[in-house]
């Protein structure tokens, strides 16, 4: 009874404490904030996974700066619903939204395909789109959903598009990983987890994938006026534990604590457009600013085999 009576009192001050702290518990989760005073008057920037989450405020904040973005998104609906919530409240925002699947390797190709053919420049493309701890799943081509539309699906989008980026240079990527990439390995003998399969260990190893993507990209596009770099967002109150109950109400609950979308793309905005930045490359980006790197993700080894791989699994030759 007395230990029941001091846990119950305990979590009365703790949730007093909460309360009375509140703003100063949100303004020290809010993070960096980029405070770049650039325009974006004619550039033109592709945004992956644009209709919710740090992709939309993403969005919403380079179309404030005057950009022609165009949002790439699996559900067209969707896709248009936040276009209109963006123009709703910015009336000089050039965006538009067309349908990409990254689970699908027709669809990133016909995208790529319709993309060069109608559209002249492209100076940022922001590989944000993402999956977390969703149940075994594969994709169209067979690649688990994780590595397939993390990484994969992003990795060849980004082959199919360099050209252009390179002919519109100076133009920057954004590859949004993770700090979930501290606990991944790449398993090379299984990538796509048909041995054994676990989600949480899944989404970090292609987070991983994304940082060593990142700065293996950076290596290869030296001296092209392109630059790469990647970004740990924060910990965001987001649709992305939409596959987990559990983490779901872990958010909910411990909401003061997280960052809210707009909070979160502050590093993708910062990485897209600070001027300090421009020849940065092959970098990781938090809050900001510089971030750590796990050693799995600095090693130049694992970074030009999961190049190899990749190209190999694609079906593509990426030099
Ligand atoms: N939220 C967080 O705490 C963190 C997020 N990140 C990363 O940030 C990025 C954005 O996540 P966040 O905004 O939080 O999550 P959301 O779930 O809110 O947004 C993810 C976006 O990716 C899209 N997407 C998912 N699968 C596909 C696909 N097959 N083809 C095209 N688009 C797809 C979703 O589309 P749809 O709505 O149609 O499903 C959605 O637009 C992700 O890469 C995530 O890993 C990294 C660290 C922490
Ligand atoms: C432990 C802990 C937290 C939880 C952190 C979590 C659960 C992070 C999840 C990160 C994700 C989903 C990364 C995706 O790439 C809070 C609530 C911040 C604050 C209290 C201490």
């Amino acid at each position: 009874m007395m230990v029941l009576l001091v846990i119950v009192a305990g979590l009365g001050v703790v949730t007093l404490l909460v309360i009375l702290f509140a703003p100063h518990i949100r303004k020290y989760a809010a993070g960096g904030v980029c405070r770049s005073p650039v325009s974006l008057e004619g550039k033109t920037v592709l945004i992956t996974g644009a209709n919710t989450g740090i992709g939309k405020e993403t969005a919403l904040e380079l179309a404030v700066r005057g950009a022609r973005v165009i949002m790439a998104c699996r559900d067209i609906d969707k896709g248009e619903e936040s276009a209109d919530s963006i123009r709703a409240s910015c009336a000089h925002a050039q965006v538009e939204v067309r349908q990409l699947d990254l689970a699908d390797t027709c669809s990133i190709r016909a995208f790529a395909q319709k993309f060069l053919a109608e559209v002249n420049q492209l100076h940022i493309l922001i590989n944000n789109a993402g999956v977390m701890m969703c149940p075994y799943t594969k994709t169209i081509d067979g690649f688990e959903m994780h590595i397939g539309v993390n990484h994969l699906g992003h990795f060849l989008l980004a082959s199919l598009l360099i050209g252009l980026l390179k002919r519109s240079a100076p133009a920057r990527i954004v590859v949004v990983s993770s700090l979930a990439h501290n606990f991944g390995w790449i398993r090379f003998h299984d990538l796509h987890s048909q041995g054994s399969y676990n989600s949480g260990l899944a989404y970090c190893q292609s987070k991983l994938a994304n940082v060593l993507f990142a700065r293996e990209l950076s290596r290869r596009l030296k001296g092209t006026n392109v630059t790469v770099n990647s970004v740990h967002p924060g910990t965001v109150n987001s649709d992305l534990t939409r596959h987990s109950t559990l983490m779901t109400i872990f958010f909910s609950v411990f909401s003061t604590f997280l960052k809210t979308p707009r909070e979160g793309a502050q590093t993708s905005i910062y990485c897209a457009i600070a001027d300090e930045l421009h020849s940065i490359s092959g970098k990781h980006f938090s809050d900001c600013a510089p971030a750590f790197v796990a050693p799995q993700g600095r090693s130049e080894e694992t970074s030009r085999r999961l190049w190899d791989v990749s190209c190999e699994q694609l079906g593509i030759q990426w030099d």
